[in-house]
């Protein structure tokens, strides 16, 4: 048997048909080199740089928004005000210094390379659901060496709404054929519980990724592990 009790229960037997997974604080660590690259974009503005626990509770909404906090210093409102016009030259900055960092730093978390050889072993298929852009994404999974493990890798600027619009995920049960009852998101933050949601689709939340500092429980996640081989037998 390859899944948890738990999973069969609400699955049946053979349990989920598809993954949808998450990318940033699900899968990798990202912070290290995100904040490499928050504060050498803010260091180049002559602003305070913002440091890693700051950037693990700005990071969710895809690189746009982590700019727009980093900029506001986590004012949610002031960050979505900000014009387009001041957010641009700060991206030009930020995404020089990403590519830079991308994987300096960045690894798997704990269980998560097992997790996925485990799954790919059994043939479930699995889509990539990240709000991370493309251009960072795919070097990325390269230097991972897990290119070849997505059915399927969605980008933040793949279609026309992210997460936490259940568009993605959707777009991907359709395209691999699998009704949403069938398939599975694992992901760290409330905008993947809230699409998975949307989307009537189950969701299994992990505890140590970044929530914007608040617990993912608040977020009513069906299942919540702290590694990601407690999903599997
Ligand atoms: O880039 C982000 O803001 C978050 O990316 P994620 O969706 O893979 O967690
Ligand atoms: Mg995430």
């Amino acid at each position: 048997m390859l899944w948890s009790q738990a999973l069969q229960a609400h699955f049946g037997a053979a349990g989920p048909q598809l993954l949808l997974l998450d990318l940033d604080g699900t899968l990798i660590d990202s912070v290290p080199d995100l904040t490499t690259a928050v504060d050498a974009m803010l260091a180049g503005l002559k602003r305070p740089l913002a440091g890693a626990e700051n950037v693990s509770h700005w990071i969710g909404n895809g690189a746009d928004a982590l700019i727009r906090r980093a900029l506001c210093r986590g004012d949610e409102t002031a960050a979505q005000a900000l014009p387009a016009a001041d957010v641009q030259p700060a991206r030009a900055l930020f995404d020089v210094a990403y590519l830079q960092a991308l994987h300096q730093a960045t690894g798997a978390y704990a269980g998560v390379a097992e997790f996925l050889h485990n799954l790919q072993q059994a043939g479930v298929p699995m889509v990539l659901i990240t709000n991370k852009p493309r251009l960072f994404t795919l070097p990325l999974l390269e230097s991972l060496g897990w290119l070849e493990l997505f059915a399927l890798v969605l980008c933040a600027d793949d279609l026309a709404e992210k997460k936490p619009s259940p568009l993605p995920l959707l777009h991907a049960c359709a395209q691999q054929q699998v009704a949403p009852a069938q398939a599975l998101m694992i992901g760290d933050s409330r905008n993947d519980m809230q699409a998975a949601q949307a989307a009537g689709i189950a969701c299994a939340a992990v505890t140590y990724g970044y929530n914007h500092g608040a617990d993912i429980a608040d977020s009513a996640p069906d299942w919540v592990v702290d590694n990601l081989l407690q999903l599997l037998a």
